[in-house]
């Protein structure tokens, strides 16, 4: 029986019953009561909070919906660069997060020294890590972490390195001369590529890409992590809620990979490597040297996590970069020729080896000028490398910013900046690096990230890109299959494009050459 009955005491006259009435005052009661404490909520938002002046979305004034959207979505990076375009140097993109475009507020975050940390967006990709400089946000833990492994990412121990980049641009040049029939999706290449040389500059050991032409489930790993962490990072409570929960619920979230799949493999070379040994020289002995330097700081999970580092930071983020430097020099021909001239004049003079050393490329500053357009056009890492605020809080471009707050700016952003780079900052145009102010221009490049938390890799990877882009355009005239279809793109932290299609044809020279020497003889000078 219902028990909401109506009672009628006259004809025409409905009276409800008890009930009926307390449910109803109830229900009006907490709506109001909602009602009031969100407009409350939107009002402080709007009115009082301390980022109530600072533009931006409506709805990142009121909460993390719009960054978690933006990051699910993946077009952060350019979001972000519309949003200053409008509001100017600073933009709010949570109730306690601004992006920064203001330059001498991007020298007080991340220059030299800085005491604005990673913020705990960083803390989802750490999980219960106890060794990992990347996403460490004591700075104290860090700097110490830090003095143990830089050593072998030092500018002096490149040269060990060099040949094992040498073998796999080798025979990644080898595999494209067996591609020039067909249309060749040259991005996932780079891809297979940036994977297989870290295999080998690591661990003495292509990962086997490049054979197979696919991966076994490394690359997807990376992916679903960043694509978890990118959105995660902003409500770090959700990770360790699942964390706490995973015991009874299993495992539901891509960004605890970085802990799993990677390290594991990591894990097994590291492994295989002490019961097989070694006598080259690769990252893997070089961080053993250090072990036995100093065996109870270099520990074994410190080595296996540094291997697994590079990895997950090393590999991408140069696939991505070689991505954009010949991308943009396809979309540019002028810029193209002028590269051609610079490598084609070095090989006449019999100053370019096959593939081409680190030395001969460094003399070439067109080929250099076009590598750094790239990496500004297109940073690999389109995040906000967040940081939170120092206690007493910051005064950035005249607004104060609260202890404990994130701030942060997005390489995507810094690097269009029309006031270091001029008001053709938007395009793709490598000689701004030669007549320009190249000082002032490195000053704020973002995209190896800010002085106090410098990318590790950056001279492996200006090795890489420094050997790949000459050599394979020496032996290769490349076109895009569908020039008018720009690349797809998608920020998950990492910027990923997706539909770089070409066809190769072989340079004639080159090609006979290669005909006289075999794909896999060591540096051939002509
Ligand atoms: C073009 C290629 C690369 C780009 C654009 C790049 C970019 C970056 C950026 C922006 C950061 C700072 C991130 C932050 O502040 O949150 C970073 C950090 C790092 N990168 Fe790279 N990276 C590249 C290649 C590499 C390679 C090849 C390796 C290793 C072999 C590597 C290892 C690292 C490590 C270990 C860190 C953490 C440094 C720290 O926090 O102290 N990266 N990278």
């Amino acid at each position: 029986m219902p028990t909401m009955a109506v009672t009628t005491s006259s004809p025409g006259l409905t009276i409800p019953s008890l009930d009926v009435v307390i449910t109803t005052l109830v229900s009006h009661y907490l709506l109001s009561f909602f009602s009031i404490v969100s407009l409350t909520y939107v009002v402080y938002q709007r009115v009082f909070a301390p980022l109530a002046g600072v533009p931006g979305p409506f709805w990142a004034s009121l909460g993390k919906g719009w960054l978690i959207a933006r990051a699910k979505k993946g077009d952060l990076h350019r979001e972000l660069i519309k949003l200053h375009e409008i509001h100017g140097p600073l933009v709010r993109i949570a109730p306690k997060e601004v992006s920064v475009a203001d330059l001498d507020g991007i020298k007080m975050i991340y220059g030299a020294g800085s005491h604005f940390h990673k913020s705990d967006w960083y803390s989802v990709l750490k999980g219960h890590r106890t060794f990992d400089p990347f996403a460490e946000q004591d700075p104290h833990v860090h700097a110490a972490q830090k003095k143990l492994v830089i050593r072998p990412y030092a500018m002096e121990t490149l040269k060990d390195l060099e040949p094992y980049v040498d073998s796999t641009v080798y025979h990644f040049i080898s595999r494209m001369r067996e591609k020039v029939t067909q249309q060749v999706d040259l991005g996932k290449w780079f891809q297979l590529f940036a994977f297989d040389v870290i295999g080998e500059i690591t661990f003495s050991k292509r990962f086997g890409f490049m054979d197979t032409e696919h991966d076994d489930g490394s690359l997807k790993s990376v992916e679903s992590t960043l694509a978890s962490a990118a959105w995660l990072g902003h409500v770090p409570w959700v990770f360790w809620t699942h964390d706490y929960l995973k015991p009874w619920v299993g495992n539901w979230l891509g960004v605890t990979n970085r802990t799993g799949s990677l390290m594991q493999r990591a894990l097994k070379e590291v492994e295989e490597r002490k019961v097989r040994g070694t006598d080259r020289n690769d990252f893997l002995e070089k961080f053993f040297r250090l072990q036995r330097e100093k065996p109870d700081q270099v520990t074994d999970v410190a080595v296996i996590s540094m291997a697994a580092a590079n990895i997950t930071a090393g590999s991408d983020t140069t696939a991505i970069s070689l991505r954009a430097i010949i991308y943009h020099l396809l979309l540019h021909p002028e810029y193209l020729d002028l590269l051609r001239q610079e490598i084609d004049t070095a090989r006449r003079e019999r100053r370019l080896s096959d593939p081409v050393t680190m030395e001969e490329a460094e003399k070439m500053p067109f080929l250099q000028a076009c590598i750094m357009e790239g990496l500004r056009i297109h940073p690999s890492i389109g995040g906000l490398l967040p940081r939170t605020v120092p206690p007493g809080g910051c005064v950035i471009a005249g607004t104060f910013i609260p202890a404990g707050h994130v701030v942060g700016t997005s390489a995507w952003v810094v690097n269009r900046n029309a006031d270091i780079y001029g008001p053709d900052a938007n395009t793709f145009n490598p000689t701004r690096w030669l007549k320009g102010n190249r000082h002032e221009m490195q000053r704020y490049f973002l995209t190896f990230g800010g002085a106090s938390r410098q990318c590790f890799g950056k001279n492996i990877a200006f090795m890489e890109m420094s050997k790949m882009v000459p050599t394979f355009l020496r032996h290769f005239d490349v076109e895009l299959c569908f020039p008018d279809r720009p690349l797809k793109e998608k920020n998950f932290f990492f910027v990923i494009q997706e539909g770089l299609i070409v066809n190769l044809t072989p340079r004639d020279e080159v090609a006979e050459g290669q005909a006289n020497g075999g794909a896999e003889k060591e540096m051939n000078r002509y």
